[in-house]
């Protein structure tokens, strides 16, 4: 048997799982992480953290399993970015998290840059990616030491190696998305030009050995999370789309080998680097989805996140929520824009609260699946879906008649990491093609609209009224 330990280094928690090379899980573990919320948009991880949750979880995982490790594969929260001393691997700083919005300015002041930055990179001139982060950190934390992003630091502690892979190098505005090279220029633009950057290596590459899970492995299979869940999915064909619903929600569509940019507000980014071929994606982001839901736990609007499809009430009568708790993305690029419930009369109770909020979810993945539709130049004919928030039958039925689209479930809970053991799978054996690896799956459920196609319009009008209202009329989709 050759097994794979993948891990998922995510926002909210690292999972392991030991996987066979048949795809399934002979071992499961995870650890929780709690990101610091901070005034002025601050979202912080402590690197220690993280690491330590990669390797308790990597050693529980691979004891459970009890079987030969081949390869350990790491999927990576993408534009999370922190300081540390090459020499050490001490971190400098706090992890700063995809969510943090406190490189705003930096932006801001390179606004005239925008347009070339985006035609270079495919993404937008906006706090959530790498780059204003890593100059923001250098600003406000430290000089010292190299700024990576979280996946560099990990493999380094695993192996040694200064390495990031594609699919991470495009999500920070540093790469030329054509070439898949770091750009001189884009260095530049953000006063990095003088920054050690990891070399950019692909998703099968074998970058160095392990033994942090016990005999001496290979380390393989790097790859962003949403990329890994992506290929999990299977959607491998130009068109196919697949929606996370983990801390945020996050629509990717395949694109094939051209990185066709987006006219709609989306992004495109590298959805891997696999057997010598690129493959982009087009991409839209909810920032906050179950860390919407988490937010309603604390403030007591539900028990846990189990509980949502008891609580939600069978109509939201007419309450609307922008949930956009850490400011909105793809496609007005607002991070000041706040959350906000509307609509709501003396009758309005929490049920009608805890619907609305999974149907700002949905309404907002559903404008982003028809931006998506739109920069194909065909609409999405199904979405396939996976993360824990899919446990909510109240938003996946909301999402199959927003989106009018039905929606395919992913069978398994485990789509990232078995995205990140598919890469490894092809670094073990590069004569498999990847079809073979990912293989054909059946959903566990599909849900097919039950609104018409008016309602939904009506509804999504009503909602991006909403969601103009919360980006304080800033910017317009
Ligand atoms: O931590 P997750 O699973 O919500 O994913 C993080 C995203 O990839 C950030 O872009």
């Amino acid at each position: 048997m050759t097994a794979v330990l993948a891990i998922d280094q995510g926002t909210s928690g690292t999972k392991a799982i030991v996987v066979d090379e048949a795809g399934r899980v002979l071992a499961l573990a995870e650890e929780a992480l709690h990101p610091r919320y901070l005034d002025g948009g601050g979202v912080e991880q402590d690197p220690e953290a993280l690491w330590d949750s990669v390797v308790d979880a990597g050693r529980r995982a691979v004891a459970e399993a009890g079987v030969p490790l081949a390869a350990v594969a790491l999927a990576n929260q993408g534009e999370t970015v922190l300081a540390w001393d090459r020499a050490t691997g001490r971190p400098l700083s706090q992890a700063v998290v995809w969510q943090d919005r406190r490189s705003e300015a930096i932006c801001d002041v390179r606004r005239h840059e925008a347009e070339r930055v985006a035609e270079r990179t495919g993404l937008v001139l906006d706090p959530y990616f790498s780059a204003p982060k890593m100059r923001w950190l250098r600003d406000h934390v430290t000089t010292d030491g190299v700024v990576t992003t979280t996946d560099t630091w990990l493999v380094h502690r695993l192996c040694g190696a200064f390495v990031t892979d594609a699919s991470t190098a495009s999500r920070s505005l540093l790469l030329e998305l054509d070439e898949v090279a770091w750009s001189g220029e884009l260095l530049d633009v953000f006063g990095l030009g003088d920054e050690a950057l990891p070399e950019v290596v692909a998703s099968d590459d074998v970058v160095g050995t392990t033994t942090v899970f016990g005999a001496e492995v290979p380390v393989t299979g790097l790859v962003v999370d949403q990329q890994a869940a992506l290929l999990a999915e299977a959607c491998l064909e130009a068109g196919t789309a697949k929606c996370t619903y983990g801390t945020g929600a996050f629509l990717l569509a395949q694109l094939g080998e051209r990185a066709v940019r987006s006219t709609a507000g989306l992004t495109t980014s590298v959805a891997w680097r696999l057997a010598g071929r690129t493959s982009y994606c087009v991409d839209g982001q909810v920032y906050t989805a179950a860390s919407a839901v988490r937010w309603a736990t604390e403030l007591g609007l539900v028990g846990a996140a189990d509980q949502l499809d008891a609580v939600a009430a069978p109509d939201s009568d007419g309450v609307l929520c922008v949930p956009a708790l850490a400011g909105l993305a793809a496609p007005w690029w607002d991070p000041q824009a706040t959350a906000s419930f509307t609509g709501m009369t003396l009758s309005s109770g929490r049920g009608q609260l805890v619907r609305a909020l999974l149907e700002g979810v949905a309404a907002q993945v559903a404008l982003l699946a028809g931006l998506v539709g739109a920069d194909l130049g065909a609409p999405l004919t199904r979405l396939r879906v996976d993360g824990g928030l899919t446990r909510s039958h109240v938003l996946m039925q909301a999402q199959a008649d927003l989106a009018q689209l039905p929606v395919d479930v992913y069978p398994s809970a485990h789509a990232t990491p078995l995205g990140a053991a598919a890469c490894a799978r092809l670094a073990l054996d590069p004569g498999l093609d990847l079809a073979e690896v990912v293989g054909g799956w059946t959903p566990d459920h599909v849900f097919e609209p039950a609104w018409g196609a008016d309602r939904a319009e009506e509804f999504l009008d009503r909602w991006q009224a909403a969601a103009t209202q919360s980006s304080l009329g800033k910017a317009r989709p």
